[in-house]
């Protein structure tokens, strides 16, 4: 549990956030890459891969995607082509709009096989949690794989990654990766990077946009320990290595200090 607290910064607009998540991401980069010449990052679906496209793509300073690792923090128990899909929804809002000129990134989407709502979703967990290993195999901490950057959601209920509030995985202390068959959001069957995993990441980001979240946002916030919500349960375990980018709609009447 960390006793420093999460940034977090409110834009007007979707534009100014996304200037000033590029700057995070090249500088979480930058650190990264001086340590061990490699990016590792993980990804959420929902909201976030358009604004990374908006954020990273067509600027001036671009990111070196070669050199890019890309996990999923959550998804989906379907095919890689469906469009429930995390992966898809990363490849048709960002991967597929990189400039060949700018490297390919090396991706890590769910193994298929397993990838349906029938089988049982602990074995798409174990598999991913198996690619983490290989991933992270000789790293600094080996009980935890430590992500450079997680780029994480928050649903207008406080869930990130598919970790959702009430829910007995956020009591998970062990697993790296977990399997969930009774997700409140469709679908049901789903896998999700666990709390110690994120709290673990060097920089964890958040990006929550749009009058629909700020009510939860107040919650997070605002309210007596973030009323347990599971982005909450983030802030109180990894503090300020935790960076919320926000628009105003957003973060409407949130009293929580900015910077
Ligand atoms: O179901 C999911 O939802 C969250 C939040 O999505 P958003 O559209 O409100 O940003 C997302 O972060 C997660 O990856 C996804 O599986």
């Amino acid at each position: 549990m960390s006793n420093s607290q999460s940034h977090l910064y409110t834009f007007p607009g979707k534009a100014e956030l996304a200037e000033s998540l590029q700057q995070y991401v090249l500088k979480a980069e930058a650190a990264a890459l001086a340590h061990h010449d490699t990016f590792r990052v993980a990804v959420s679906g929902g909201s976030l891969p358009v604004i990374l496209a908006e954020a990273l793509l067509g600027k001036a300073t671009t990111p070196q995607f070669g050199k890019w690792d890309i996990f999923f923090a959550d998804e989906r128990a379907v095919p890689l082509d469906h469009a429930d899909s995390n992966y898809f929804l990363l490849k048709e809002e960002f991967l597929n709009k990189i400039p060949a000129e700018l490297g390919s990134p090396s991706v890590h989407p769910i193994a298929e096989k397993h990838a349906n709502q029938d089988d049982d979703p602990q074995q798409l967990a174990d598999l991913y949690q198996d690619e983490l290993k290989r991933a992270f195999t000789g790293g600094e901490n080996e009980a935890l794989p430590i992500f450079d950057l997680i780029l994480l959601g928050c649903g207008p209920d406080g869930h990130t990654c598919s970790l959702f509030p009430g829910h007995s995985l956020l009591q998970e202390k062990t697993a790296w990766v977990a399997a969930i068959s009774d997700s409140p959001k469709p679908p049901p069957k789903r896998i999700t990077l666990t709390l110690p995993v994120v709290a673990a990441a060097a920089q964890i980001a958040f990006v929550a946009t749009g009058g629909g979240k700020k009510e939860i946002m107040r919650d997070i916030f605002d309210s007596e320990d973030g009323c347990g919500l599971p982005s909450s349960l983030v802030n109180k375990a990894a503090g300020d290595k935790v960076s919320w980018f926000t628009d105003s709609p957003a973060t409407e009447g949130v009293a929580y200090p900015r910077g």
